[in-house]
This record gives C-alpha cells, sequence and structure tokens, in this order.
C-alpha cells in the first residue's frame, strides 16, 4: 500500500503542488487548505503522515499537531513554515513534531524529510510489535503452574511488580528465575525501558565490574573505546543480576553503593553517572551461607533481601510436572510442525515419578528431545530420556493418603538414600551432603532401610 500523504496549507496552490510532488515519488498525496478539513480526512481515512503549514487563518498547525497527538499519535507531524516563524516551528518539535521544513523549500527536501518520518514511523512501530510480542511472552499467564506453592509465587510477583522494590529470587538451576525476573519487569510500569541481565557467574572477575559500569577510553589495556555498562544500559528500566551469590566481593561494594544511591563511575572516570534502575537479583546458593563463610557482604544481602521470592523445585511441586510437560509438547510440537496429541500413560508416570533435579529447564529439555524422537502421535515411555525411565524411584508422593503412613515414609527415605548413593557413586559423605544430613546420620538410616552400598546400591 502506497503510505498516504495529508498536506495541508491556506495557500491551497502551494498544498496541491506539494502532493502532486508527493504523487510523482510514489505517496498518495492528498491537498487540504484547512485544519477543520485535515480533522476530517483524518477522521474518515488512512494517513501515514502530515505536512502542515503553520500559520493559517483560524485553527493553525499547532492545533492540528495537538489534535493529532491527542487521538493519532503514531502519525508524524512535519510543519512548513515562513522563515519569519521558525522559532515557533522548532518549539513545535519540542513538543512532538517531527521535524519542520522552512518555506520557500526544495521539493527534494520535502521528499526527504517524508522519507526519513515514515522510516522512523516503521521502526516504532516495528518496535511497538515487538514490545507487544515481548509482553506477551512473559504475561502471567505463560508462567505454567497451578500447585499451591508455585500459585504463591504468581501472587508475589503480582504484589511486587507495580512497585520498584529490590527482589530477590532464590531457586535451585532451572526453576525458572530469569523467566520471573522478566515477568516481573514486563508486567511493571518500567516495561517500555529495558531489561537488562547479567549472569555474575559468566563474567570473569576482571571483567565484571568494567561490564556492570563501563569504563573510558584507555582505562585499563585494552579499553580502546569508552563502552557503556550494564547499569547505565538499564536506566529507567530494570538489572537482573542472575548468580549473584557467585559475584566476587571485590565488586560487591561496588554494587552495593550503586544500589544505594543509583551513582557509580565508570572505570577511570572520577565523573559520577546518576542512573534510575529496578534491580531483580536471582541466586541458587545460599546467600546466608555464603555470608557466614565470608563469601558474601551481609550489608549487600540485607538491601537485596528486601522482597524475597523462593522458586520451589519442580520436585515440591509434582502436581506441575504433567501440566508443564504437555504445555512444552504443545508448543515443541507447534515449532517442529509435528502432529503430536499427548503422552502415553507410561509416559506420563515415568515423567511423575522423576526427581528433576534440573527442574523446568530438564523437563523442558527432555520433551524437547521426546518431541523430536517421537515416531506415532504420542510419546511413549521409550521416547523418554533414559534417566527419566531409570531414575523414576517412585519419589513422587502417591496420589491419595497412603494407609501405612510408616512404611510410606521409610519407602521415600530409602527412596531418596538410594538416589543420592547412585548421584553420588557410593561416596557416603558426599551422598550425606548432598541430603543435608550428618553422615552418622545417613549411616543409622542405611542400616535401618537395609540399603546395600556395593557396586550397584540398592
Ligand atoms: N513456570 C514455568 N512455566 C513455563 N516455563 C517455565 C516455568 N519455569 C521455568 N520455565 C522454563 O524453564 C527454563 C528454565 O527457566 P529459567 O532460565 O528462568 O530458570 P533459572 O532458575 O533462571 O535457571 P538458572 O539458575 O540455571 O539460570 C526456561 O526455558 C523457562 O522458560
Amino acid at each position: 500500500m502506497r503510505p498516504s500523504v495529508l498536506v495541508v496549507d491556506d495557500e491551497v496552490r502551494l498544498a496541491e503542488v506539494v502532493s502532486a510532488a508527493l504523487a510523482e515519488r510514489g505517496f498518495d498525496g492528498q491537498a487540504v487548505g484547512s485544519v477543520n478539513e485535515a480533522l476530517g480526512v483524518l477522521n474518515s481515512s488512512d494517513v501515514s503522515l502530515v505536512l502542515t503549514d503553520l500559520r493559517m487563518p483560524g485553527l493553525g498547525g499547532r492545533d492540528l499537531l495537538r489534535r493529532i497527538q491527542a487521538v493519532r499519535s503514531e502519525i508524524p507531524v512535519i510543519i512548513m513554515t515562513a522563515y519569519a516563524s521558525v522559532r515557533d516551528a522548532v518549539d513545535l518539535v519540542k513538543q512532538g513534531a517531527f521535524d519542520y521544513i522552512s518555506k520557500p523549500f526544495e521539493i527534494d527536501d520535502v521528499i526527504a524529510t517524508v522519507e526519513r518520518a515514515l522510516k522512523l514511523g516503521e521502526a516504532l512501530e516495528d518496535n511497538r510489535r515487538l514490545r507487544l510480542e515481548l509482553e506477551e511472552k512473559y504475561s502471567f499467564g505463560h508462567l505454567t503452574g497451578e500447585s499451591a506453592s508455585f500459585r504463591n509465587v504468581l501472587r508475589q510477583i503480582t504484589e511486587v511488580c507495580e512497585s520498584r522494590a529490590t527482589v530477590l529470587l532464590e531457586g535451585e538451576s532451572g526453576t525458572g528465575k530469569e523467566l520471573v525476573a522478566r515477568a516481573i519487569h514486563y508486567n511493571s510500569p518500567r516495561r517500555l525501558r529495558p531489561f537488562v541481565a547479567v549472569n555474575c557467574a559468566a563474567i570473569p572477575e576482571n571483567l565484571l565490574e568494567s561490564e556492570l559500569f563501563g569504563h573510558v577510553k584507555g582505562a585499563f589495556t585494552g579499553a580502546l573505546a569508552a563502552r557503556q555498562g550494564r547499569f547505565a544500559a538499564a536506566d529507567k528500566g530494570t538489572l537482573f543480576l542472575d548468580e549473584i551469590g557467585d559475584m566476587p566481593l571485590s565488586i560487591q561494594a561496588k554494587v552495593l553503593r550503586a544500589i544505594q544511591e543509583q551513582t557509580f563511575e565508570p572505570i577511570g572516570s572520577n565523573r559520577s553517572v546518576h542512573v534510575d534502575v529496578r534491580i531483580i537479583a536471582a541466586t541458587h546458593k545460599d546467600l546466608r551461607r555464603l555470608i557466614d563463610a565470608q563469601e558474601f557482604r551481609a550489608d549487600l544481602y540485607y538491601r537485596l533481601n528486601i522482597f524475597p521470592i523462593a522458586l520451589p523445585p519442580l520436585r515440591d511441586r509434582p502436581g506441575d510436572i504433567l501440566l508443564l510437560a504437555r504445555q512444552f509438547l504443545n508448543s515443541f510440537a507447534a515449532d517442529m510442525g509435528k502432529r503430536l496429541i499427548g503422552f502415553t500413560s507410561s509416559a506420563e508416570a515415568a515423567m511423575a515419578g522423576y526427581s528433576w533435579p534440573g527442574n523446568v529447564r530438564e523437563l523442558q529439555n527432555c520433551v524437547q528431545r521426546a518431541v523430536i524422537v517421537a515416531r506415532g502421535n504420542t510419546i511413549d515411555v521409550s521416547d523418554l530420556s533414559h534417566y527419566v525411565v531409570e531414575g523414576n524411584s517412585k519419589l513422587a508422593p502417591e496420589v491419595g493418603l497412603p494407609n501405612d503412613l510408616d512404611a510410606e515414609l521409610a519407602r521415600i527415605e530409602r527412596n531418596y538414600i538410594i538416589e543420592a548413593l547412585k548421584e553420588t557413586n557410593g561416596v557416603q559423605v558426599r551422598a550425606a551432603e548432598r541430603l543435608g544430613i550428618s553422615e552418622r546420620s545417613l549411616w543409622h538410616r542405611v542400616k535401618k532401610l537395609a540399603i546395600k552400598i556395593g557396586h550397584h546400591v540398592e
């Protein structure tokens, strides 16, 4: 479709000449002689851009700009003005007009300005579409889970997203910390500003400071040009500090100050930069233990721990396993163009009975693999990774109440211990550590539950 340009000038002859020139260059030009007529056209047809004279009898360019901004703000407005009124035109540009052209003008200049404005309009439209896609992708509806513990997480996210409070997300790897951080950002008043993620564990210590705060040219060997850091990139938006437990002590003090004062100095600079950044931090480590081990600053912890949200491991919300699995199946099958209607009941039983140490990410990978290898229209147990089937040690609680609680608890305890011993190749110290119990306690339980530790743990 040809972009349509509405030209408004009380010198109708001039408006017609401009619109004819635009028509020659592939635009749909339309000329009118007053703001009232222009408003009529805007009401009744699609207009991509408005070129308007500034001073006209009755309503002028200023009124037209205001009306367009109120009802059709996506339409760029270019002001045409006589030399004497350039100041007013500049003022209108400050108020949101795209640009001005002073009369008399070369028609090529008009065309160039119109093209620039339309390009910007397209870029803004693309941007808006991408943003809507992101907002949709990270809407709460895409956070799957109906278990009480997950619903509690959703409730907390809803409570905190409107504010700019610092959030600390704690949870094992793969429990959805980054997904939740994005959901908070895209549902907050900052959603139109950037979401910037930094994985503190993935960046070497000597580069992390410059990554976060930036540097000036020549600040250190190799700093050939100035570089903006992540704090500055996240200005007015959200900075997601992932794996904050892995942040070296040397940097923690600087981060604390940047969070507290919203001010920092890029490396090599003595000029402070002020930012307005909302912090969301995440960790799979126990920060309190790190504080005890003097690996994490207590003051930074208290500053981060304003609104903590604990993401439950998948094994603690077994009811969500199949819900998530079915959702992943549908989305991967659609991506790969495969017609898959669901899982067989044995595949469902295997997934429900596995402990998913890698949490939702592991489940997602497992379903993706299964979708790739599945031959029929259902995913069977043979399509699942072997460890899901073998590790299916009935760890998941049975549905319904057990009729012999002690026996049931012993069975679950036994299965967990066997699982831990298998995972650690029978090394009892490590298995005890993995289960968070003392080695002595593990030894007692192994005896009580008659677990044989040999080549094969049984
Ligand atoms: N509740 C959920 N609903 C749908 N998808 C989820 C959910 N939780 C996690 N996922 C998906 O699982 C994967 C892992 O999630 P994410 O990367 O957010 O975890 P994480 O806790 O940040 O992991 P890590 O600590 O290893 O970085 C992602 O692909 C994410 O989309």
